[in-house]
């Protein structure tokens, strides 16, 4: 049977580092996170599901909170790293764990040197995890993914990923700022991509700050014209009951959005 395919993403946790609300937090969104919830977000991470395997990009601490909403639990065997800071990692050593009592090894993709600060944390991990060094590139469930190295400001360095199937083009970078023209060369040409903005409009000195905010990603998505942008690893500083004034084509993530990437049509076996 020939059938319409589509692989698909979905949102698992659209936050920023602290997630909302912020523990310490009594500002007007986290406190309307804690009550009914529309600006309640997880550690950022998402979920790609296809016909050639599901795999995940990034693992935080809200990981296995993320795998019951989702009923997904603990069948997923294979994780793309984008930065060893806690709020993509922290969930790694449950994972790990999980993979232990299942008696199945878990993948791990990430450049090497990512993979080294994730050893280093976290040193009896690879009993259970293969740590796969992904510098030169890699193919995952038919997904041909390039990752690259971002500035992300005060916190030092994050990696961003370029995915691309059946012509299908899209990028994953939810920890940056400031990119260099040599770090955008691979963010041209863009069916979707998915951008961390922290704040709508940060106030802190730019020497202190990691993550763009929503008015300079919105000179970021002019001169890349991507057909559709989502904004992800978004703090408390990022009201969602408010009406923002977002590039054409440009959106906020909620905790379980799902978006198709791409649509093309395969051949199918014969049940
Ligand atoms: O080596 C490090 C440096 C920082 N961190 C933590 O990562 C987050 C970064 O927050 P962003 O919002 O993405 O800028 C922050 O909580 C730091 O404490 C880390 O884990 N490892």
């Amino acid at each position: 049977m020939n059938g319409r395919v589509v692989d698909r993403l979905t949102f698992l946790g659209t936050g920023d580092a602290m997630g909302v609300p912020r523990v310490y937090c009594d500002c007007e969104v986290c406190e309307e996170a804690r009550n009914s919830g529309t600006n309640r977000r997880l550690r950022s991470s998402v979920l790609i599901e296809s016909t050639e395997g599901d795999f995940l990009i990034d693992c935080g601490p809200d990981w296995r909170l993320q795998m019951e909403m989702t009923n997904r639990r603990a069948d997923i065997t294979d994780i793309v790293i984008t930065h060893a800071h806690f709020d993509h990692i922290a969930g790694l050593p449950e994972w790990a764990d999980a993979c232990r009592w299942q008696g199945v090894r878990g993948r791990v993709y990430a450049p090497q040197e990512v993979l080294d600060i994730i050893q280093r944390q976290y040193p009896w991990i690879a009993t259970h995890l293969d740590m796969i060094a992904n510098d030169e590139g890699m193919t995952i469930s038919g997904w041909k993914l390039t990752p690259w190295k971002v500035h992300h400001g005060f916190n030092g360095y994050s990696y961003a990923y370029r995915l691309e199937k059946h012509d299908f083009g899209w990028v994953y970078c939810p920890d940056a700022i400031g990119l260099t023209a040599e770090q955008k060369v691979l963010m041209d040409r863009l069916d979707l991509l998915i951008l961390g903005t922290s704040f709508v409009h940060e106030e802190a000195e730019y020497s202190g700050r990691s993550v763009y905010d929503m008015r300079e990603a919105a000179e970021l998505v002019d001169e890349l014209a991507p057909i559709q942008t989502i904004y992800t690893h978004m703090s408390h500083g990022v009201d969602l009951r408010q009406e923002l004034d977002l590039p054409v084509g440009a959106s906020t993530a909620r905790t379980g959005m799902t978006i198709d990437l791409g649509n093309y049509t395969v051949l199918l076996p014969e049940e």
